[in-house]
């Protein structure tokens, strides 16, 4: 305890996360405290069983673990008539929960984020990607407030971040598992984060459930593994049940038991009507979880809106199987179509799936599939950050 007899004085003796809970405390004003600090409404809901924890969670987990898909929102999960698309992915709204507006940042002469604007709505997970380098943490320390922008703004729930009255009830945020104290136990780090927040010391121990850390609670962080850690740093922002939700990268060093609640728990999340924002290289997982994805490259956006967009924009292909595979092959590029041998049957590209249909029922073969196949997130991805490379060099080419 210090001197001056205050119970958070102790934070000034370490560093990182505590720090950052200290000044929450002493100066509400100081945009830093709300890195991860919420408010102490910690939910009680039903105990239903966790597939991290093989035990109660203190959640609810409407979304199955088994499926990709989340199911159509139920009103119950976030009161009348909050739902605006009922049976799509975006699970209730309230308006603009997270605006970045014309956020530019330099370090030094170093220019690394230029005229950033995006939102992150209410009951929707933002899926936050970009390349190595291209700024996506800054934006979430600007919106953390752990950086100042050079210009621009971020607005949560409508105001500016440190005019909150209750900055820990408006954003939580997990940046990364490097700041937290080493000598602490998980326990005691936790604990020391709901005493900031004035929430009962219960809330500690059932975010620790949570993210099936119970059984090492009183082990010091620096004997955690890496995925112990990110666990940890996650259940610091769940501690507070925070509106809003920003993480980085949650995922690294995530056993797939872990991966799989954390996406439940994300879901869940968006459709009791908050908003997760959302850094990850893994696409596969964001294409299972977002509804809107904003495309970060060399500090700007190159591209944003919503999931479905991104996995049907690139050029359309059509897989099919059939007798006398590599006659019907042949009679497509007799038609003018791009047609490739693919697995049990052929792929071809730019076409509609009924023109290829008939041109296989006219020749008088059997058509035994046909489906159409959809560009991945990754493969959009590439598409995009590819065809922005080619522009630059275009343009440097000509200066
Ligand atoms: N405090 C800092 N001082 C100077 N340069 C910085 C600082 N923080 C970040 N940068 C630079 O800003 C650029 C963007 O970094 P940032 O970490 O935001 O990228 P990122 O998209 O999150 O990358 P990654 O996917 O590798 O995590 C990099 O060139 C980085 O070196």
């Amino acid at each position: 305890m210090h001197s001056d007899g205050s119970k958070f004085a102790v934070g000034y003796r370490v560093h990182g996360h505590l720090a950052v809970y200290l000044r929450a405390r002493m100066a509400r004003r100081d945009i830093e405290c709300a890195r991860t600090v919420g408010h102490p409404r910690a939910r009680r809901a039903p105990a239903i069983p966790c597939p991290l924890l093989r035990g109660p969670a203190t959640f609810p987990l409407v979304y199955p673990p088994q499926s990709s898909r989340p199911p159509r929102p139920r009103r119950s999960d976030h009161g009348p008539s909050r739902t605006r698309r009922a049976g799509s992915k975006r699970y209730a709204s309230g308006g603009k929960m997270i605006e970045v507006i014309e956020v530019s940042k330099r370090f030094g002469s170093q220019e690394v984020l230029s005229q950033v604007s995006f939102t992150a709505l209410d009951g929707e997970i933002t899926g936050f990607v970009g390349p190595n380098g291209a700024g996506k943490s800054t934006v979430l320390k600007i919106v953390a407030g752990t950086v100042t922008p050079t210009s621009g703004s971020v607005m949560i729930d409508g105001h500016a971040y440190q005019d909150a009255d209750r900055p820990g009830s408006v954003l939580g945020a997990f940046l990364s598992a490097e700041t937290i104290p080493e000598h602490m136990t998980a326990f005691s780090f936790l604990t020391y984060i709901s005493d900031v927040q004035g929430l009962e010391r219960n809330a500690a121990a059932a975010a620790l459930e949570l993210v099936g850390l119970a059984k090492a609670k009183n082990q010091k962080v620096r004997r955690f593994s890496l995925g112990m850690r990110q666990r940890l740093g996650i259940a610091s922002v769940l501690v507070g049940d925070p509106q809003n939700l920003i993480l980085d990268e949650p995922i690294n060093g995530l056993d797939p038991d872990a991966i799989l609640w954390l996406r439940s728990f994300l879901v869940s999340a968006a459709q009791r009507g908050k908003s997760v924002l959302l850094s990850s290289h893994h696409m596969a997982e964001l294409s299972m979880v977002a509804n809107k994805i904003v495309l970060l490259d060399g500090g700007r956006v190159s591209r944003q809106g919503p999931l479905d967009a991104f996995l049907s924009s690139g050029s359309q292909q059509v897989y099919f199987e059939a007798s006398d595979l590599f006659g019907a092959v042949a009679q497509l590029h007799l038609g003018g179509y791009h047609a490739e041998m693919f697995r049990e049957g052929a792929l071809v590209t730019n076409a509609e799936p009924s023109e290829i249909g008939k041109v296989i029922y006219d020749s008088g073969r059997e058509l035994r599939h046909l489906s159409v196949v959809k560009q991945t997130l990754e493969e959009t991805y590439f598409e995009t950050i590819d065809s922005e490379a080619s522009t630059r060099q275009v343009s440097e080419t000509r200066r």
